[in-house]
């Protein structure tokens, strides 16, 4: 009791995570034995998290020592010139709050009692007057920095506008040192204090951005780095160097030198002023021994300081420094939109936040809103001539306050500490190709003869060619992924826009006008409007496409061009295809990226979909007959997890059946493809199944929906063997939600089941029981529109035959071929997401002939 008590005191946050696990794995270890006791459990699991969800709703985890996201406010002294030429408008009246005068003294009283005033009053976490130096900005965030080496991560950036004190906040001088150099030593200290047997290993990058362009500062001249997106690291810089390091001062020599490397210039704003965007990346491994396994936490601490945001006309830049100003302003408007829209989204649920728009929001995705605790100083210069920056930047910095991260310990066994290997070993090979070819080229040059450098001379405009159309796939393929996630949001926005139908419909039977169905309607304008921003934002991305597509056929075009005017034309024209091919190869990852997540997502929705199901407290039986009646055909009722998968109605085939392929699988089965394409009154839909293999999933698309629905053998496995939790929670973005909300979610749902009966649904369903009915079901699941039936997934039977029985009931044109390579025909890539090949090649997604 007393050890309990404790814990509550010490951790109330651990208990209550506690409560929660042990009621997820009593729902996983009884699901269908005690009724009772399951729905006590349910009602305790969903006051816990009803608690976790007012907790963070009310700041509640800053209180527990938790905090996840700071803002703090920096206000640097006037310079020598200002104070000159300006005057002092930022009155900081306690730790918190501040007030920005107006900076027109001339304003009458009139206007100033009429509130026409321009001042501004704001609140942040902190708030650091002119007086204050950079350590007491750090004293105040050093909390952040210590959950480093326990395994948390951290990001703090400043951001400002123009010379207001970015670079002094972050990096500091000798006199005043900024956070980058007290974080490091704070790092250094605390694992010097540390008391336990743990081994650390601490490693550091450094790397800007410059023109959309990603530089290795700790390289002497460093190439263009790409990003990569690794499913299990998420945004990753590949070739970026990674030095370990054993002192601060070894950290602070690395920073000295990536700093003399940074683009820098002279503006009328700033005398040094950066102009790239620069992150340093300090990772702490703390590897523990326990008595039956090792463990490593990996903790990492990102230090970002911004290039400083300019309008031209101000700094009177032209040339390249327009340039420069103009990619500086890219980045940092796609980081202000992306504060902007995850501000919008702590209030008001999906909107799409455009990560996707620039390469230093795509790194600092995590530090934004996702596993990281975060710190934004946001740094101002109390100058009246700088008002609209000052408030510019503190509008975003009041933006921020909303925003809320979901940290957790990045935890690795000693399997991941492999795998971890594999991939080291993995670049080192990179790197030593890329070192040998380097090595035979310098040694190559200094052998050339005259006649074969001016050859090579002349090759040299095939590589500036081949590295931007490489840029142009890249680019496009980052836009077609960022529609993929638009869209996916968009999905779940409409299902919380039928489920709101649903309820307002049912409301408005009890009480017409009353207070809930006001507060369900201003939630389904919420909506609406995120739809439609959504919308928009997506109309700008396929404009973006169509523009990059036209630069690559430009690029194309030229290349075309200048082989036919060269002599060695063969030799040139095979060099060209050898590099195009290479690619399309990029291209070909990229869907085969897509079709993971796409594997991923559905998934998860089958999971919650289960979890709503049996959450009802329903019997199996009950299910089983539900289910039935809708027309759907769950095999083998002994393990529904295990064996299950959902068929649907669809509009075009009543009361269709389609037997579960992964019910069976099994070592005989040959792996084989069918592709079909069919029209229907909505319009073309095609359905591609890949099927053969244990592990290989399904993946059916609905053209017209923009949407995957998926089924994948590999529940089968999970259910029986363990190895995946099928009660685990899915995550918040899962299609048919969380736990949290599975009471409201799954009873509308449920209604929404027993509305649509089907014909049949009296009779025990037999695959020929609906024949001839011909009649359209009634949309069931959650959809916006009759064209946007949503459903987890469509069940496919592992007998070629009954597949074909089923093309033949639902007159749709079919073909099934063998494929012993279990090649996909259908990658899942709806219609507007088609990859439309640089090279002129159809999108492989639709294949009706089948050949
Ligand atoms: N707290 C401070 N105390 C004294 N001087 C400061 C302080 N903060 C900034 N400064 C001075 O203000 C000037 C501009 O600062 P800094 O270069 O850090 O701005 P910045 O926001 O990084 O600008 P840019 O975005 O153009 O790179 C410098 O001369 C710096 O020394």
């Amino acid at each position: 009791m007393l050890s309990l008590l404790m814990v509550v005191y010490w951790s109330p946050e651990l208990l209550l995570r506690m409560v929660s696990v042990l009621c997820q794995l009593w729902m996983f270890i009884a699901p269908f034995q005690v009724k009772q006791s399951r729905l006590i459990i349910l009602k305790l699991y969903s006051s816990t998290s009803k608690f976790f969800g007012m907790a963070e709703k009310r700041g509640v985890w800053k209180y527990l020592g938790v905090p996840l996201y700071q803002v703090a406010v920096k206000c640097r002294p006037l310079t020598e010139a200002e104070c000159r030429r300006s005057r002092h408008i930022i009155q900081v009246t306690d730790d918190k709050n501040l007030v920005v005068l107006d900076p027109d003294l001339s304003k009458d009283y009139l206007e100033r009692i009429q509130n026409r005033s321009k001042e501004r009053r704001y609140s942040f976490d902190h708030v650091f007057a002119p007086g204050c130096t950079n350590a007491d900005v750090y004293r105040n965030i050093s909390s952040t920095i210590a959950g480093v080496i326990q395994g948390l991560n951290a990001t703090v950036f400043a951001y400002g506008s123009t010379g207001s004190g970015k670079t002094y906040t972050m990096a500091g001088t000798r006199k005043d040192p900024g956070l980058m150099v007290l974080s490091f030593h704070t790092i250094f200290d605390l694992i010097k204090k540390d008391e336990s047997s743990d081994n650390f290993e601490v490693s550091c990058s450094y790397l800007e951005v410059y023109n959309e362009v990603i530089y290795d500062l700790l390289e002497k001249s460093s190439g263009h780095l790409e990003l990569r997106e690794d499913p299990e690291h998420g945004i990753v810089v590949a070739g970026l160097r990674r030095i370990k390091v054993q002192s601060a001062d070894k950290i602070l020599e690395l920073l000295n030198v990536g700093n003399s490397r940074r683009k820098t210039e002279s503006t009328e704003a700033n005398a040094t002023s950066s102009r790239s965007h620069a992150v340093l990346e300090i990772t702490v491994k703390r590897k523990q021994k326990t008595q039956y396994k090792s463990q490593i936490l990996c903790g990492k601490l990102a230090l970002v300081d911004l290039a400083g945001s300019e309008r031209a006309s101000e700094t009177h830049s032209g040339g390249q420094k327009l340039r420069d100003g103009a990619n500086i302003n890219r980045s940092l408007l796609a980081l202000a939109n992306c504060i902007n829209a995850l501000g919008k989204q702590q209030k008001k649920g999906l909107a799409y936040v455009p990560y996707r728009n620039s390469k230093l929001t795509r790194i600092l995705k995590d530090g934004l809103s996702g596993n990281s605790q975060t710190v934004m100083v946001a740094t101002i210069s109390p100058a009246d001539d700088q008002y609209i920056h000052t408030v510019n930047t503190l509008k975003y910095a009041d933006r921020a306050k909303e925003i809320k991260t979901h940290v957790h310990k990045n935890i690795g066994t000693v399997d991941t500490h492999v795998a971890d290997y594999q991939r080291m070993i993995g670049n080192l090979q990179v790197e030593v190709c890329r070192l040998r070819k380097e090595l035979a080229e310098k040694e190559s040059q200094l052998t050339t003869k005259p006649a074969e450098k001016a050859a090579d001379d002349e090759l040299s405009w095939l590589n500036i060619l081949s590295r931007e159309t490489g840029e142009n796939v890249q680019e496009r393929i980052n836009l077609q992924k960022a529609l993929f996630e638009l869209e996916e949001t968009n999905v779940r926005n409409r299902i919380e826009l039928q489920h709101l139908d649903d309820a307002i419909a049912k409301q408005e039977v009890v009480e017409k006008d009353g207070t809930v169905v006001q507060a369900l309607r201003s939630r389904r304008q919420v909506i609406l409007d995120n739809i439609r921003d959504n919308d928009e934002a997506g109309t700008g991305y396929k404009k973006d496409i169509e523009i990059n597509e036209k630069h690559r056929r430009q690029l194309q075009n030229m290349i075309e061009e200048a082989i036919s005017n060269n002599g060695n034309r063969t030799y040139l024209h095979i060099l060209s295809q050898y590099r195009l091919l290479g690619m399309a190869n990029t291209e070909l990852q990229f869907e085969m990226a897509m079709r993971d997540q796409v594997i991923h997502n559905q998934r998860e929705a089958l999971r919650n979909l289960w979890n709503m199901l049996l959450g009802l407290g329903l019997e199996q039986k009950q299910i089983m007959d539900l289910a039935a009646r809708q027309g759907i055909v769950i095999e083998d009722c002994t393990t529904p997890y295990a064996n299950s998968v959902v068929a649907r109605q669809s509009p075009f085939l009543p009361c269709c059946i389609f037997s579960p392929l992964v019910a069976h699988p099994g070592p005989s089965i040959q792996p084989h493809v069918s592709t079909c394409f069919f029209q229907h009154h909505h319009g073309f839909s095609s359905t591609a199944y890949l099927r053969g293999q244990h592990d290989t999933p399904t993946v059916c698309r609905q053209e017209h929906l923009s949407s995957y629905y998926l089924l994948s053998p590999n529940y089968s496995q999970a259910g029986f063997s363990g190895m995946e939790n099928p009660w685990a929670v899915g995550r918040s973005g899962a299609r048919f939600h969380t736990p949290e909300s599975l009471p409201q979610e799954a009873c509308s749902f449920y209604s929404a089941m027993r509305a649509q009966q089907c014909p049949c649904s009296k009779e025990q369903f037999t695959p020929t029981s609906c024949e001839g009915h011909g009649q359209q079901p009634k949309e069931s699941w959650a959809s916006s529109s009759q064209n946007s039936w949503e459903v987890p997934s469509v069940a496919v039977n592992n007998s070629r035959n009954l597949h074909e029985e089923f093309m033949r009931r639902s007159g749709t044109n079919c073909s099934v071929r063998q494929n012993s390579s279990a090649e996909i025909i259908g990658t899942g890539i709806p219609e507007s997401r088609h990859l439309c090949s640089p090279y002129g090649t159809t999108p492989r997604a639709f294949n009706p002939s089948g050949s």
